[in-house]
């Protein structure tokens, strides 16, 4: 059985972007009240008093945004300075982070993974559902700050889209070969908005790494993680390319995550919303976090029978929980 060490914390459900792979278009989301978030005081205490004790080393700050995060600086800074903690990680959509990147890097965190769907600005745009002002550059710029700044490895999220973005796959892949920055290309799963996915389908990572494997080559390779990515790389080329497969491989064998929502449920399963637990209403009536500690203790031991495994009712598009909501 995987040793299940690492835990998925959204920061906060709200997000400056509405990708349209990850929300359902139109809707009007219930974003949580502030007063359903769990502090900081909160969060801190279960990672310290509940998960730490269980084995968890590694922690991946997500959301909606995370930079949204009020104090996420000080955030990072705390779990950063638990001297269990492994692997402090953030994915963001990274509009914030330029600003503040030198910051959470002084605090701790040392590796980011952004999303970045689009070279082009137009259909960037597009899928973030921005219809302001161009936001790519923004984007871009912090991508270069992230890299300044050193944090290593930095990784690309590419969610790839028949008709929408899967022109652009070579470019993309392209920025690996001069730069150190690792590209990873996600198959697009039914949770966030099923009717695009209905619409428009997912490209298999075999397809895409056929296409590249036309043009430059491609041959196997590794760079420090804890996901479910399986890793390339063009020849000499400086990153790497990796694939994010779970509609078309199922890596579910090897899980070793769970996900704590902003509003302090645990979920054991992305893709599953069995086994579910509200640590948060539990923490505020004052259930001791040794009790909690059990609770989760025995849905470690039974994570295996909910693992999804490409089998149960699983990406059937009627998730109560749209991506943003559970963190990815
Ligand atoms: N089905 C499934 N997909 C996942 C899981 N974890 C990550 N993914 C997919 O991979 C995407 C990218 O995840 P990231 O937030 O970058 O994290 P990661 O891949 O664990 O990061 P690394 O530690 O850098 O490997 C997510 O948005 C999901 O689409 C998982 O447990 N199950
Ligand atoms: C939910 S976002 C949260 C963090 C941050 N806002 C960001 O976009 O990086 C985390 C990851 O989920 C991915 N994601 C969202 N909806 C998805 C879907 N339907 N299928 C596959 N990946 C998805 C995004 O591309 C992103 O890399
Ligand atoms: S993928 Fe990230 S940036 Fe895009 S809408 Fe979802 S939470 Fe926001
Ligand atoms: S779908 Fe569930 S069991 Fe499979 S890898 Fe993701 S979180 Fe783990």
């Amino acid at each position: 059985m995987n040793q299940v060490d690492y835990l998925r914390i959204s920061l906060i459900d709200r997000c400056n972007f509405r990708c349209q792979y990850c929300m359902p278009e139109g809707a009007e989301l219930d974003y949580i009240l502030n007063q359903q978030l769990l502090t900081d005081e909160e969060l801190l205490t279960l990672i310290q008093e509940v998960f730490i004790p269980l084995g968890f080393r590694r922690f991946r700050l997500t959301g909606g945004e995370p930079l949204l995060r009020p104090r996420v600086v000080e955030l990072v800074r705390a779990i950063a300075s638990f001297p269990q903690t492994q692997d402090l990680s953030m994915t963001t959509n990274a509009f914030l982070l330029a600003p503040i990147a030198q910051n959470l890097y002084d605090a701790g965190l040392r590796r980011i993974n952004i999303s970045l769907d689009s070279l082009d600005s137009d259909t960037f745009d597009q899928i973030i559902g921005n219809r302001g002002r161009p936001r790519w550059q923004r984007v871009w710029d912090g991508i270069q700050a992230a890299h300044r700044v050193g944090f290593d490895p930095l990784k690309l999220n590419v969610v790839v889209i028949p008709g929408v973005n899967d022109h652009e796959i070579l470019d993309l892949a392209a920025l690996t070969i001069d730069k150190q920055w690792h590209v990873r290309f996600i198959e697009f799963m039914p949770i966030g908005n099923g009717e695009l996915f209905s619409d428009r389908g997912w490209v298999t990572s075999a397809e895409l790494r056929q296409r590249i494997r036309d043009r430059w080559g491609l041959t196997e390779s590794q760079v420090c993680g804890a996901g479910p990515a399986d890793i390339f790389q063009i020849p000499g080329a400086k990153g790497t390319l990796g694939f994010i497969s779970q509609m078309s491989e199922c890596f579910c064998d090897r899980c070793n995550r769970m996900r704590l929502s902003a509003d302090g449920w645990l979920r054991p399963c992305l893709l599953n919303e069995t086994g579910q637990i509200d640590l948060k209403t539990s923490l505020r009536a004052g259930i001791s976090t040794t009790q909690l500690r059990e609770q989760v203790r025995h849905l470690l031991a039974i994570k295996p029978e909910i693992n999804f495994k490409g089998r149960d009712t699983g990406t059937s598009g009627t998730y109560s929980r749209t991506m943003s909501q559970i963190g990815g």
